[in-house]
């Protein structure tokens, strides 16, 4: 990649949730041509892209169809759910994919990116093993000790997680990640279950031409395996940062390519643990909607296109909540938008999304404060005052 890449380049969004929206709009801020894929239609960022297309995008045939139809320069996957092997192909082809199609590859199997990190790499992780039936899942489970949490190999958001307190647990476990698990796999991941202090993201910018970079750490909490605030700075000494961006340097240049990596550590009272990583941006990062100068979505694109990130500011203590839907609906209405904006140094974004299910993330609450309480305390208090209506 060189520097003095023309624009606008055509860019080929795989996925086109909450997070594809911002990066679509910062994509646009440059004038670049975005076409928005994803496997239902008027999906968030395709309601802001030049134009967007409704695919099964773990069919191999589906994805050459639209990659032969618009030729980008750039596929750049949002989801996991993908089929990775068809990417390793248009990347021999000679289209860019971001990170690298390997590394989309790695990270949306666990047990892969696992092996790398913890085997290859020899970076500390939880003692973890893995089971493809249930007498194994038990065996293994022994093996481990209680509590475990036991995860599909193939999932996100938390789906098909559950944290397994005692023996009796094991089937119920067992069961509910292979019905949520994505794809045919019949494979989970069991985990020791790390009582830490704190979980963070550590946003790691990983650059063409140019240095890693990173972001002041993300601390956030997690509900059903699933984001329900995030904060920054994250409450982690200046000693643990170094060592997390020393392991964030480490996996990212294992994976290669070029953009953000949103990096998830558990930080307990002397250590980091390395857990998993998103080749992309993170949905706990959206507190860069209003922490930094430049947000995720800006650095990614910067970094994809080859653009100089002179420098990243922290604006000072922020955070964010989510918004999550409580039924089942087709038909969606947002009230309490005036009431959450009425306070100082506050913002809603709402991502469009046409249908809701209980627990679908449907927006983000971000403030800013005096202090890391304050700031959630805002947040949380702005997500609280948006009610969804579900009838029309
Ligand atoms: N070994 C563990 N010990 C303690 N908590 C854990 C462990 N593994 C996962 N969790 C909790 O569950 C959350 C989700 O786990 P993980 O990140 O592995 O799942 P995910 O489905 O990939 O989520 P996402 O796609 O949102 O990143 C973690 O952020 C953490 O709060
Ligand atoms: N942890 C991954 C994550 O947050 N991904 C974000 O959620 C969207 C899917 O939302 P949906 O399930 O509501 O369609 C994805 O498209 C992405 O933006
Ligand atoms: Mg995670």
């Amino acid at each position: 990649m060189n520097n003095s890449m023309k624009l606008p380049q055509k860019l080929m969004l795989l996925g086109s949730g909450e997070l594809g929206k911002e990066f679509v709009i910062a994509a646009k801020r440059f004038g670049n041509y975005v076409i928005a894929v994803d496997r239902y239609a008027n999906a968030p960022a395709m309601q802001v892209a030049d134009c967007s297309e409704v695919i099964s995008m773990l069919s191999a045939d589906d994805l050459e169809a639209v990659v032969s139809k618009y030729q980008p320069d750039f596929i750049i996957p949002e989801i996991e759910a993908i089929r990775t092997e068809k990417l390793l192909e248009f990347e021999h082809r000679g289209i860019t994919v971001i990170p690298t199609a390997a590394a989309t590859n790695y990270t949306m199997n666990r047990d892969r990116i696992r092996e790398l990190a913890h085997k290859e790499l020899g970076i500390r992780t939880a003692k973890y093993g893995y089971a493809t039936t249930l007498e194994e899942s038990v065996a293994v489970s022994d093996e481990i000790g209680f509590a475990n949490v036991v995860k599909p190999v193939m999932s996100s958001s938390g789906k098909g997680q559950s944290v397994v307190k005692e023996k009796s647990e094991v089937e119920k476990a067992w069961n509910y990640a292979i019905a949520n698990s994505r794809g045919d796999s019949q494979k989970v991941i069991v985990e020791e279950f790390i009582d830490f202090e704190i979980e963070i993201t550590l946003l790691t910018i990983k650059q063409w031409n140019a240095p890693t970079i990173f972001c002041s750490p993300i601390g956030h909490r997690q509900e059903r395996g699933d984001y329900q605030e995030s904060w920054q700075p994250a409450e982690v000494s200046e000693q643990m940062i170094l060592e997390a961006q020393e392991i964030a340097t480490k996996v990212t240049d294992a994976l290669g390519g070029a953009g953000i990596f949103g990096v998830e550590f558990f930080v307990t009272k002397d250590e980091v643990i390395f857990s998993e990583l998103s080749p992309r941006p993170h949905d706990t990062g959206m507190v860069t909607l209003i922490s930094q100068n430049l947000n995720e979505f800006e650095l990614h694109l910067r970094a994809i296109l080859g653009l100089p990130i002179p420098h990243i500011e922290q604006l000072g203590y922020s955070a964010s909540a989510v918004i999550l839907a409580t039924e089942k609906s087709d038909f969606i209405a947002y009230t309490g938008v005036a009431e959450a904006l009425s306070e100082k140094d506050v913002d809603i974004k709402l991502f469009g999304k046409p249908n809701a299910h209980p627990y679908r993330r449907m927006g983000v609450a971000l403030a800013k404060g005096s202090d890391i309480q304050e700031a959630r305390e805002k947040a949380n208090r702005a997500a609280s005052k948006i009610k969804l209506k579900y009838q029309p």
